[in-house]
């Protein structure tokens, strides 16, 4: 058998964590290779030491059956190792295309000019080739995220990559472009290219992976061939236990409205209206969730609740009070919540510690400080308390550098500080991303208590299932408009996307 890489017992140590534990991993050639594991099991350490960004502590390389004495990216690079990275590596000012040949520049003449043209004309050869319709010169901080990830896709294969490395490429996709990517990975393995896939999401596993090898807490738990293998088998090895795949929840028992949004306008900078006449009101008690396809004003009209952009028009009654002009701090002290979509902009300090994120919103007031001074004790005696509750995991846990945290560590971090809050009212955006179905288990059902708590969520998520899985009142977001605001048992996953494509309007049906 032909294998494309062999990491042979594969240690990492990191203060206070071995993230990785003598794992062993074959990646044979021509196939795609899933690495699957709870967060913060190890699985972007062991690609990091793959394509050279961290030295392992012991163990040994392989790249068609040569050993590796020191792995970098230069060399990576040059083996034809490709990596698409979960949080992207693109600089947001530059074209598409500039972003492509960065450090890999055609040149012409004798002056080392950047021939610019050459790069286009190659980049549009492989764009078509593979259907993906990107625009050489178009800005990447233009683009959506689905395109970004097309042009890191186009920079390993401008690279001739044949090795490519997909670190949970589909959890910042819509549905439509996780069915795209599936394709285009299934076409490039046609081509001999092998693929190495770090997921979570265990159906796309199933879908597209011939082999997949588990990990559990940095160790090596199994290997094994996708198509006989079913899902709850991976996800019991992945976390140790049976995985409850199903949520369980009463009938709400909604109570007075918490939060009213009255014919709400959103500009964007270019003064272009995003959001437009938006109204829909959150009991206490009851979970709305807000559904449209990515880019569809969602966002804006969650960061004008949130203030953290300016509404042109209309009213957000909370608690029957306007909160329009109030700063972020003023709406967090009256009682609102917010798991944000960009955990690393709005989310995290990450330069901070993890028990210093713990107390964001907080830190000012009592217990956490006394007459101006910082009470430590407390401090840490509530971020180990949270560290429990959530099961944050990390290396040097409540003292661990936050930057230094798995993704959905992170994530996890940012649900145990806003839902410890008990906020009134809890915005609640994209919270499952990144997390694995332990995770995801666990965060529904706090959700779901959060509500029977008598706390109104407003639920945001390009996660259809998950929007149906946990709403009681569903509001459709399409161009900026309300398409239909409906009941969730009156509704199903076919009609709701019916409203998200804007085919299809309703009014208001759930006070009927
Ligand atoms: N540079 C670092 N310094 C210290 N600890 C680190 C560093 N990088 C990773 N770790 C720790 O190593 C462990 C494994 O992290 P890793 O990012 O590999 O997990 P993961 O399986 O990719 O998780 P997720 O699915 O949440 O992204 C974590 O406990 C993390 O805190």
């Amino acid at each position: 058998m032909a294998y494309a890489v062999e990491m042979l017992n594969i240690t990492k140590e990191f203060p206070g964590i071995k993230a990785n534990d003598n794992i062993t991993l074959r990646l044979k050639e021509g196939s795609i290779h899933a690495l699957l594991g709870e967060n913060g099991a190890g699985k972007s350490t062991l690609m990091s030491i793959l394509f050279g960004l961290y030295q392992p502590t012991s163990g040994v390389i392989k790249v068609h059956g040569e050993t590796i004495k020191e792995m970098d990216p230069n060399l990576a690079t040059e083996l034809k190792i490709g990596m698409v990275h979960q949080h992207f590596k693109l600089i947001e000012s530059f074209t598409v295309a500039e972003n492509i040949i960065l450090g890999d520049e055609p040149v012409k003449n004798k002056m080392n000019v950047i021939d610019i043209k050459t790069a286009n004309r190659k980049i549009k050869e492989l764009s078509e080739q593979y259907g993906f319709n990107v625009d050489p010169n178009a800005k990447i901080s233009d683009i959506s995220v689905g395109m970004q990830q097309k042009v890191e896709i186009l920079k390993m294969l401008y690279r001739d990559a044949n090795i490519l490395i997909f670190d949970e490429p589909t959890a910042v996709l819509t549905p439509q472009e996780i069915d795209d990517l599936i394709e285009i990975m299934k076409r490039l393995v046609k081509e001999g290219k092998s693929i190495l896939l770090i997921t979570h999401k265990l159906i796309e596993i199933k879908s597209v992976a011939d082999e997949c090898t588990i990990l559990r807490r940095g160790k090596y738990i199994d290997t094994v061939d996708v198509k006989t293998t079913s899902i709850p088998e991976m996800a019991e090895m992945m976390v140790g236990r049976n995985v409850n795949f199903t949520i369980d929840k009463k009938p709400a028992n909604p109570k007075e409205v918490i939060l009213d949004v009255k014919n709400l306008c959103v500009e964007n900078e270019s003064k272009k209206q995003i959001v437009k006449d938006f109204s829909f009101d959150v009991r206490a008690g009851e979970i709305v969730g807000l559904a449209g396809v990515d880019g569809n004003g969602q966002s804006e009209l969650i960061y004008a609740l949130a203030g953290l952009m300016k509404a042109s028009k209309g009213e957000i009654l909370l608690c029957g009070e306007d909160i329009r002009n109030c700063s972020v701090k003023e709406r967090f002290d009256k009682g609102m919540g917010h798991i944000p979509e960009d955990r690393h902009k709005y989310g995290l300090v990450l330069d901070f510690l993890l028990k210093e994120n713990l107390i964001l919103q907080s830190y000012a007031d009592a217990p956490y400080a006394k007459h101006g001074i910082l009470q430590m004790d407390i401090i840490d005696e509530h971020a180990n308390k949270l560290i429990d509750e959530f099961d944050v995991r990390s290396g040097e846990g409540k003292e661990s550098l936050t930057r230094s945290m798995s993704g959905g560590n992170q994530q996890k971090a940012i649900i145990a500080r806003e839902l410890d809050r008990s906020p009134k009212l809890l915005l609640v955006v994209q919270p499952t991303r990144g997390l694995d179905v332990g995770a995801i288990e666990y965060i529904h059902g706090r959700i779901v208590e959060e509500r029977d708590n008598g706390k109104a969520v407003l639920l945001m998520s390009l996660d259809l299932d998950e929007i149906l899985d946990l709403s009681d009142r569903i509001v459709v977001i399409h161009d900026g408009e309300r398409t239909a605001f409906i009941d969730r048992d009156k509704t199903d996953f076919k009609d709701i996307g019916l409203y998200m494509a804007g085919e299809k309007h309703k009014e208001d049906t759930t006070h009927e």
